[in-house]
């Protein structure tokens, strides 16, 4: 049930920008990012460390997060962080109100809250995804790091529901030693695809 009353609810905020998709599905898409600041999963290689700590960043009210994204354009990409470990209801309710599309970037590391058009799962190690995230998927991103990688991206495909597309994206500093190996990997493998973080090498944010 969408809840549609107006709130004065908060959320941490790292920032937010519009700019182009660059990975996955949606890549090439112009989009309005909301990076919502906490992340207790630890990623090594991460690429937003700053984001870890919600403290470090401002709460602000959710109509005021709303009435920005408005201005741009009618897609929003809810990041973070992770952006679970929020109760996301009232943020994509209101969102939804507005006639914008949600799409969200998780590591499904927490149950499912929300209303969304699409959500790209990128599932990690060190903290699964729930299954309420491996149901609801649109396209499942598992980023390789090393050889490892490959068999723990053909173990979550196996969890994730069967309509979900499926994308290897190679972890941006061992790009040199790891995308020739990804390439072949994709090649003998059709069922998945490449993404690769695009807005880097256009110098985006
Ligand atoms: C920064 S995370 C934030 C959303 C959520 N915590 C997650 O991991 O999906 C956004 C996307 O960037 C990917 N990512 C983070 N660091 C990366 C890196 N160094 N190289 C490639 N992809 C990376 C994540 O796997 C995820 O798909
Ligand atoms: N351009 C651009 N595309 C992205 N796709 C996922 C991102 C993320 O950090 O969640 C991201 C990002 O940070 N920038
Ligand atoms: S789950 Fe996402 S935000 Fe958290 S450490 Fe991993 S890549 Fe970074
Ligand atoms: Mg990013």
């Amino acid at each position: 049930m969408i809840n549609n009353s107006r709130s004065n609810e908060k959320l941490p905020l790292m920032e937010a920008f519009y700019t182009i998709q660059g990975e996955g599905f949606y890549t090439g898409h112009a989009a309005y990012f909301i990076r919502l600041a906490g992340c207790d999963v630890g990623c090594h290689w991460c690429d937003v460390k700053e984001s870890w700590n919600e403290n470090l960043h401002p709460t602000i009210a959710i109509d005021e997060i709303v009435a920005q994204a408005e201005k741009h354009g009618k897609l929003v990409v809810i990041t973070g962080g992770e952006p679970l470990m929020w109760n996301l209801d009232a943020l994509t309710s209101q969102l939804k109100q507005k006639g914008i599309q949600t799409n969200m970037e998780t590591s499904g590391a927490y149950e499912l809250s929300g209303f969304w058009d699409w959500i790209c799962l990128s599932p990690k190690k060190t903290k699964l995804p729930t299954q309420s995230v491996y149901d609801a998927a649109n396209e499942l991103k598992c980023i390789i790091y090393n050889k490892h990688d490959f068999t723990f991206a053909e173990e979550q495909a196996a969890r994730v529901n069967k309509a979900a597309k499926l994308y290897l994206q190679v972890e941006w500093s061992k790009k040199d030693e790891m995308l020739p190996v990804l390439i072949e990997y994709v090649k003998n493998n059709p069922k998945w695809a490449i993404s690769t973080q695009t807005h880097k090498y256009l110098d985006i944010p």
